[in-house]
């Protein structure tokens, strides 16, 4: 278990963390969950560097854990095709790197398509086949990751994000009513966060 002792954040005078603690399984997937405007994404920002922290424990924090923050935006560029996007990031994940068809998050014929064409939840698919597989990461931060998949790439890509967590923490915004993930993470106020395992 790892522990971050004070997370503190303003949106000018608009407090969203003023010393809270937050303890973290040094593996397995963590559903970050609260009402809308709690601060998931600005948590998850935070811990992956998009936004930068007053907080001292965030910055050593993030020095000790290769965090990486991903959204539907990650790493995508919009005038490639999918084939060539997953070539140009082939180097920076692990094998097996790509797979394609029934029961894979990627699909064969979306490989012609221009990045920018896909929709919305062809988009996650792309960017949670790269996300899972990247090599050199601690910590995974995916913001709503399930957004706009149907039900049978939701299916996938959860199997697929539970077996990213067997060998790192993966922290995952999520609205959904379902329970699914390891632990969950839970944000009550700006200084209270509750982490438990969710037992399933
Ligand atoms: N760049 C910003 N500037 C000012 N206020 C911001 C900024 N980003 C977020 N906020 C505010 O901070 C609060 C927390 O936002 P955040 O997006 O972290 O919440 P969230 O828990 O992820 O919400 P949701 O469940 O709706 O996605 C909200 O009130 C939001 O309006």
């Amino acid at each position: 278990m790892t522990s971050l002792a004070r997370v503190d954040h303003a949106y000018g005078s608009h407090i969203i963390f003023e010393g809270a603690s937050i303890d973290f399984p040094d593996r397995g997937v963590v559903a970050l969950r609260g009402p809308n405007g709690c601060g998931k994404t600005t948590l998850l920002k935070l811990l992956g560097g998009v936004i930068s922290s007053s907080s001292k424990e965030v910055e050593r924090w993030r020095q000790d854990f290769r965090a990486v923050y991903l959204d539907a935006d990650f790493l995508t560029l919009d005038y490639l095709t999918v084939e060539e996007q997953l070539s140009m990031v082939r180097p920076l994940t692990n094998p097996p790197n790509f797979p394609k068809g029934e029961g894979c998050l990627l699909a064969g014929h979306m490989m012609p398509a221009k990045v920018g064409a896909l929709s919305l939840g062809q988009r996650q698919r792309l960017v949670l086949s790269v996300a899972l597989t990247l090599k050199n990461v601690d910590v995974l931060l995916l913001d709503e990751p399930l957004n706009g998949l149907d039900q049978h790439a939701a299916l996938i890509a959860r199997k697929s994000i539970l077996s990213a967590g067997k060998s790192r923490l993966v922290l995952v915004a999520t609205h959904e009513d379902e329970r699914w993930t390891d632990y969950e993470l839970v944000i009550r106020s700006r200084d209270a966060l509750e982490l438990s395992p969710t037992g399933v």
